[in-house]
């Protein structure tokens, strides 16, 4: 794991959409596509914002989420929202975006079909997570009811997991395709979470899911 520290979150903002999109370049000119995965949550709003006008070829790149809570899309918990709103605009709006929700009472009804529609843009190319102070990234959760299955190197591309902690049910990528990113990057704030992901060293998977994609992750870390 290599971590870099930066002296603020403006910095960190700045240097990571700098990274992102430079990661992104060259997978378009290795590939002439690229995918781009990202989290949900409170963390990457600034660097989407920053990400969304700098200038690249977004036709050419395939935007997904790591995992979606199941709730409609007009529900500010909605992960597509935030990325329709901080992301998937200005320049970026060129974009495709590859769909984690579906209008269906239960995530299991749509699986199958969400996960044929993502499997023609993995690998991914530029993975970007965020982690809990719980040590979960994506929708695994130390504790979730199929947790164990998603870490497993036999995991299908897509699950449905619930635990306490995530209150709706979601839907997540699993262990081996986050892990099968060509670059991948953690993005956490905060001495909690720092703490957090030195406790992981110590832990089990299953109690620290982040660990899945440690060994080959930059995490970017401020304050
Ligand atoms: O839907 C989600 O909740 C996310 O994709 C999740 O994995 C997130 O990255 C972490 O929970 C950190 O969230 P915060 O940035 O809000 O702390």
């Amino acid at each position: 794991m290599n971590f870099v520290e930066y002296p603020d979150r403006e910095f960190l903002t700045l240097a990571l959409a700098d990274r992102l999109a430079g990661d992104l370049a060259q997978a378009l000119r290795q590939d002439g596509r690229a995918s781009f995965c990202v989290p949900g949550g409170t963390t990457p709003g600034p660097v989407f914002d920053t990400l969304s006008g700098v200038d690249l070829d977004w036709s050419r790149v395939s935007v997904f989420l790591n995992d979606e809570r199941w709730v409609p899309e007009t529900s500010p918990r909605s992960n597509t929202r935030l990325l329709r709103e901080r992301l998937l605009r200005s320049k970026a709006a060129a974009a495709t975006l590859v769909p984690l929700h579906a209008d269906a009472p239960l995530p299991e009804d749509q699986l199958e079909a969400l996960a044929e529609g993502l499997a023609p843009h993995l690998p991914i190319s530029v993975l970007l997570l965020g982690m809990g102070a719980d040590m979960h990234v994506a929708s695994l959760f130390p504790g979730a009811d199929r947790l164990a299955e998603a870490l497993s190197p036999q995991a299908p591309l897509l699950m449905a997991l619930r635990s306490d902690a995530a209150g709706e049910p979601r839907i997540t990528l699993t262990a081996p395709v986050l892990r099968g990113a060509m670059a991948i990057h953690l993005l956490i704030t905060g001495a909690e979470k720092r703490n957090a992901l030195q406790r992981a060293a110590t832990l089990s998977d299953l109690e620290a899911p982040v660990r899945t994609v440690l060994a080959n992750a930059t995490v970017h870390w401020a304050e």
